[in-house]
């Protein structure tokens, strides 16, 4: 008779730092695999600590708490199936990033992470010592070798394990969400599973950490990459596998396939999830924000909506002098589409004041900036003090052109705590609230319909700081705009290669200046959801004070 295998596996949501609570949690996950009559239950990568840990790990005490927490859900789990879980290891004065498989009450064995991943945001080389490459380990009638993350990204710890009699290869992941990625990770795996002729189980986290969300898309691939498996992405999700011994090996029997999201579905969800998480894990459970009655605050206000309910949310239109009467019309059908509360609080008494008492020191100089960005500091303070008497956590706005060429007053319309958009650029601001106006899912807790009215998606953009300003007036259309910053940020082209590519040079280089010059705000900015390899935080780091500009183009040589 030929043996067969259950594995329990557990997309699951973990929260930094909260060690017990993601101990009962994989508990929890235990138990259900134990009743479905599992013989292994596998959580992803670090579950225990949640991810990434960053220089937290390495504190001693935070480490040892976790070995702690670790050998008591050995005891919790004594009498069942196997646990497989991520978290950190000391051992001989050194710290590695492992993976303890927990059997009858006590640590069975032990996995160290071999290839340290240290390029975008991570920096595992700072944190851990790369271990050498761990052996397969047993569990009942199988031999599992355990790459974990990284180490399934090159060929060698797969094949050692292939070598070393490893009968299937379970991979736990903490693999950031990026446009793309999932096409990346299913080419190497089906890369590993060619090259060593085992079945392959990838088992992804998923939830947000500050910036980061791990989207889950956990899968399977038998020998030759055919696909067993297809969990849903950024979902939770506890799933039984069976495997079957076969003439040729164990084979992974067909089990559920979900469908993935496209690019703009994926892009969409991560910015509401990330912002769901970010919230609930620090403790709140309502935000406000500035609707101006223009589509950054628009597509903000419905991706706050979808994260933690219209009733949730509160828009604040705080109108100027200069504020039109469509914006003013804008924002009150932004919100009621979305059914969001909408309060309005005029900024003309607190300017007036202000100017008065500036009037003695800016006497006889000509109105510029400095007035100007009042406006938006005053709606700053307005915002901040609702907060503050509500517990709304305040979100700000600024889409990645933006943010990327410093295009907001810091004090100002920059204040707040989370920016959803940070990473999409202004055209696609417009795309996805047309995707969001024709689609609606179950995990949007916003309503469903036109949210956002075409006039809105149309409108010349504005900041509407002084009379008839547009966003063109200082800026290239953001279709070149965004084109330029693709290039400069998102592929690092020198201005050379931009201007080879028919760019305007003196466009580019303005460009390039107001980039570099404004890399004080982003220190400064509110962290937000990260969609690409390029997002301003831990992908691109670059020094605040820098007088290099790149003259490639201008050179004689
Ligand atoms: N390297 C550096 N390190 C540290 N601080 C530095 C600095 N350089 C300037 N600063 C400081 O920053 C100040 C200049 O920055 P900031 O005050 O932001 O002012 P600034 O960048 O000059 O003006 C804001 C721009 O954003 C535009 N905008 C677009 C969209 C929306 C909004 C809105 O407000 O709603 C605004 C607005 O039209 C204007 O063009 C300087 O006065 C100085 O205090
Ligand atoms: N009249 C206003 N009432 C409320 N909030 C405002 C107002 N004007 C600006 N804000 C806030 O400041 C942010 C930056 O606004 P601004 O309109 O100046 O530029 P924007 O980048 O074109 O944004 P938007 O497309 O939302 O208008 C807005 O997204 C909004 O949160
Ligand atoms: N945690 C890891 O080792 C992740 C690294 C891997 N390159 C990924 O992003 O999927």
């Amino acid at each position: 008779m030929s043996d067969t295998f259950r594995l329990t596996l557990g997309q699951l949501n973990p929260t930094l730092g909260a060690l017990s609570e993601n101990a009962q949690k994989a508990l929890r996950a235990w138990q259900e695999g134990k009743l479905a009559g599992a013989q292994f239950v596998a959580l992803p990568e670090m579950f225990l600590t949640g991810y990434q840990t960053q220089d937290l790990v390495m504190r001693p005490a935070f480490a040892a708490d976790a070995e702690r927490v670790l050998q008591g859900l050995a005891r919790d789990c004594a009498d069942g199936p196997a646990l497989g879980i991520g978290c950190p290891l000391v051992q001989g004065g050194k710290l590695y990033n492992s993976y303890a498989i927990l059997e009858g009450g006590a640590v069975k064995a032990r996995v160290l992470k071999h290839h340290l991943p240290n390029s975008d945001v991570f920096d595992e080389e700072r944190l851990f010592t790369a271990g050498p490459v761990s052996g397969p380990y047993r569990i009942g009638p199988l031999r599992i070798g355990t790459p974990i993350c990284e180490d399934a990204w090159y060929p060698d710890v797969a094949e050692t394990l292939a070598e070393s009699a490893a009968e299937i290869l379970f991979v736990p992941n903490g693999s950031p969400y990026h446009r793309g990625k999932h096409d990346t990770r299913l080419n190497l795996m089906v890369a590993r599973v060619i090259e060593t002729g085992l079945p392959l189980i990838y088992l992804n986290m998923v939830g947000g950490q500050d910036d980061q969300m791990f989207d889950g898309a956990s899968f399977a691939l038998n020998t030759h990459g055919a696909l067993a498996m297809q969990l849903p992405a950024m979902e939770e999700v506890i799933a039984h596998l069976d495997l079957t011994q076969t003439a040729e090996g164990w084979r992974i029997e067909d089990a559920r396939k979900d469908p993935l999201p496209d690019e703009w579905e994926a892009d969409y969800r991560v910015m509401v999830e990330s912002l769901r998480d970010y919230l609930r894990k620090s403790g709140f459970g309502k935000v406000l924000l500035g609707l101006s009655g223009g589509i950054d605050s628009a597509i903000v206000a419905a991706i706050a909506a979808d994260a933690i309910g219209p009733q949730n949310v509160r828009c604040v239109m705080l109108p100027s002098e200069y504020t039109s009467q469509e914006s003013l019309e804008d924002a009150e059908a932004v919100a009621r589409n979305l059914g969001c509360r909408i309060d309005t609080l005029p900024i003309t008494g607190p300017r007036a004041a202000v100017t008065e008492v500036l009037a003695p020191f800016f006497n006889g100089t000509p109105s510029g900036i400095a007035e100007e960005n009042v406006q938006s500091r005053l709606r700053g303070v307005l915002l901040m003090a609702l907060s503050n008497k509500f517990g709304e956590m305040l979100l700000t706005t600024g889409n990645k052109s933006e943010v990327a060429v410093g295009y907001a007053t810091i004090y100002g319309d920059m204040a707040g705590g989370y920016n959803p958009i940070k990473d999409l650029y202004k055209t696609r601001v417009f795309e996805t609230c047309r995707w969001r106006n024709e689609t609606h899912r179950p995990w949007m807790l916003g309503p469903e319909g036109e949210l956002i009215p075409d006039r809105v998606i149309e409108k010349p953009p504005s900041a509407e700081l002084r009379a008839d300003q547009k966003d063109e007036d200082s800026l290239p259309p953001y279709g070149v705009l965004d084109a330029i910053l693709e290039g400069l940020i998102d592929r690092e082209a020198s201005v050379a290669e931009l201007v080879a590519d028919g760019f305007d040079l003196d466009t580019v280089k303005k460009i390039e200046h107001l980039i570099f010059i404004s890399e004080y705000k982003r220190f400064q900015s509110a962290p937000g959801a990260r969609l690409t390899k390029r997002a301003f935080w831990l992908d691109r780091r670059y020094p605040i004070v820098n007088r290099w500009r790149d003259t490639s183009a201008t050179r004689n040589h």
